[in-house]
């Protein structure tokens, strides 16, 4: 499976961003945020350091979704059971999102006050 061709290997990527969809609720939401500060960036027009810093930080929030999805999947079909290990590995990834996502809150808050000119 190594050295598969470009278009297959964007196939695989998009089936983990398919899977992360159909599986993860809190996925969906980001995205749906994503979506969000896309369609204000679009009507607004701000400066492209705006657009560059505010991409960054929802994008940061959706690759970390995707690797909590990545790694809960895998840790769940490896052990099943309850382990005191898992649940560090689990919770420090929702800290890694909840991180993420504090950071883009603040950056959105940051913009919509440059827009009122505060
Ligand atoms: N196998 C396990 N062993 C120990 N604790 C676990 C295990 N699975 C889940 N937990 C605990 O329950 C919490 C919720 O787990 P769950 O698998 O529902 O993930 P989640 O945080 O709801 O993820 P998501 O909402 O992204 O699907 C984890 O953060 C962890 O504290």
């Amino acid at each position: 499976m190594k050295n598969q061709p470009l278009y297959k290997r964007l196939g695989f990527a998009w089936d983990g961003i398919k899977i992360s969809w159909q599986t993860e609720k809190s996925f969906r939401f980001h995205v749906a945020a994503t979506s969000f500060v896309i369609l204000l960036l679009l009507v607004t027009r701000p400066a492209p350091l705006w657009w560059a810093i505010l991409l960054l930080t929802c994008g940061l929030v959706l690759a970390l979704e995707l690797v909590n999805t990545a790694v809960e999947k895998l840790v769940d079909h490896l052990h099943p059971d309850l382990h005191p290990a898992i649940k560090i590995t689990k919770d420090a990834l929702a800290g890694a999102v909840l991180i993420a996502s504090l950071i883009a809150v603040g950056v959105f808050a940051a913009f919509m006050g440059s827009l009122v000119g505060f």
